[in-house]
């Protein structure tokens, strides 16, 4: 058995950034955009106004007058210069005149006819947004995954198109004779293939393509046939048959080079990890919590990793510990758990139920605590690590 640590770098070892492709803007968000991206204007790309009012010269007082010369819009400039005395009508995101310096908000004047006459008690705010006060030509934005606000700022500096990580292709097969489809009639001795389900939405979730393959029943032949029909995936998943009985599968695939079996961690402890025929290739243990918390610790990480992202190791946070815990075994223990929050501070309670095969226990709960190795008696209130899932 290796730790949970060094498996994780093994698995890493494996998972090597895709190439790009480039996409149009619409499509980006959520994408991993692999080389910087240059603003080619500055934004705003002249000084604007930031209120609707009227733009004037110098720092004028209550009672002072101006003769309104025209109007500036968002969209329409006035080309004109702007005198002493003068005032322009002008709305929020108009192009600052030649010759003011400071606009002043309707709501602080009297306006009649062509005149307007400032009130008392007027603010003082220039209300003008310089130009490039946003980015600048030449500012960039880093490499990462695109949320919606960076799309948005891809779409002011004026880029309709970025450079991504190709998605990584994510095959999953289910093995095992007793497993059946949603919606089949499963015979007495049969069960509904779950964690699937769960490992596709990770997957997708996180940004790659999964492709669920057929269920692959316990035979070699019948195992080979469908891991075949997985060969041009840029990661394979097995569930299932990982284990040591005569009928887990996995572990003696042809073609096989693996890099480790079985690790310190429960759930999880049958986990095989290698290349097949070059491509990786992860075997997760068959029971439906095991294979899940493995696919947050294992496979996202390496999804993460075939994106792109520097960091794809999980990441633990911490939280209080709601009540006293025994010491934990040779094997890390990720708990599922359920976070909450007293006295202000996020506090960790896990369930006392632990089973690997408890799909119900899983989907009640919001966090797995980790127990490391060996980690002694725990008393309620002493800090522990989580994952958030
Ligand atoms: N003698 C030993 N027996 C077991 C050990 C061990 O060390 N020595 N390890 C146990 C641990 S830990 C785990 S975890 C399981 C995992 O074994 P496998 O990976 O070989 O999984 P299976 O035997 O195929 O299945 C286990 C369990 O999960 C159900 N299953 C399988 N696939 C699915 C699926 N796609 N959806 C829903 N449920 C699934 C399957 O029916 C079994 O009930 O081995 C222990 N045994
Ligand atoms: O460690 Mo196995 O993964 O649950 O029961």
């Amino acid at each position: 058995m290796i730790s949970v640590e060094d498996a994780l770098r093994h698995c890493l070892a494996m998972a090597a950034p895709l190439p790009a492709e480039t996409v149009p803007l619409a499509q980006a968000a959520g994408r991993w955009m692999c080389a910087p991206a240059v603003a080619t204007r500055d934004q705003p790309p002249f000084a604007a106004s930031a209120m609707d009012g009227y733009a004037v010269q110098g720092d004028p007082l209550a009672g002072d007058s101006f003769a309104v010369v025209g109007e500036a819009g968002a969209g329409h400039a006035f080309t004109g210069t702007l005198a002493a005395g003068e005032a322009l009508r002008i709305f929020t995101g108009a192009p600052i005149p030649d010759g003011a310096t400071r606009v002043v908000i309707q709501e602080d004047v009297d306006r009649s006819g062509d005149r307007i006459t400032l009130r008392a008690g007027a603010d003082t705010g220039t209300h003008i947004r310089p130009q490039g006060q946003d980015f600048r030509v030449g500012d960039s934005l880093a490499p990462r995954r695109l949320r919606p606000a960076d799309v948005a700022l891809l779409a002011a500096m004026n880029i309709p198109a970025v450079p991504v990580t190709r998605r990584p292709v994510v095959a999953l097969i289910a093995t095992g004779d007793e497993l059946v489809m949603p919606g089949e009639n499963p015979q007495p001795d049969q069960i509904i293939a779950s964690n699937s389900f769960a490992l596709k939405a990770m997957v997708e979730a996180e940004g790659g393509t999964a492709r669920l393959l057929p269920i692959a029943r316990d035979t070699e032949a019948e195992l080979a046939t469908v891991l075949a029909l997985a060969e041009d995936a840029d990661l394979i998943v097995t569930i299932g048959g990982a284990s040591v009985g005569e009928h887990d599968l996995v572990g003696r695939v042809a073609g096989l080079e693996r890099a480790f079996w079985k690790i310190a961690m429960r759930p999880g402890k049958p986990l095989i990890a290698g290349r097949l025929n070059g491509v990786p290739m992860l075997g997760l243990p068959g029971n439906p919590v095991s294979a899940i918390v493995c696919g947050h610790l294992f496979l996202l990480p390496m999804v993460r990793a075939m994106l792109g992202d520097p960091a794809p190791a999980p990441r633990p946070l911490q939280a209080r510990l709601a009540v006293d815990l025994p010491a934990n075994g040779p094997r890390a223990h990720y708990m599922r758990a359920r976070l909450s929050v007293a006295d202000g501070l996020p506090t960790i309670t896990p369930f006392d139920r632990q089973d690997s095969a408890l799909l119900s226990i899983l989907g009640a709960a919001d966090a797995l605590l980790i127990r490391p190795v060996a980690d002694g008696p725990r008393s309620a209130g002493s800090m522990v690590q989580y994952l958030p899932l």
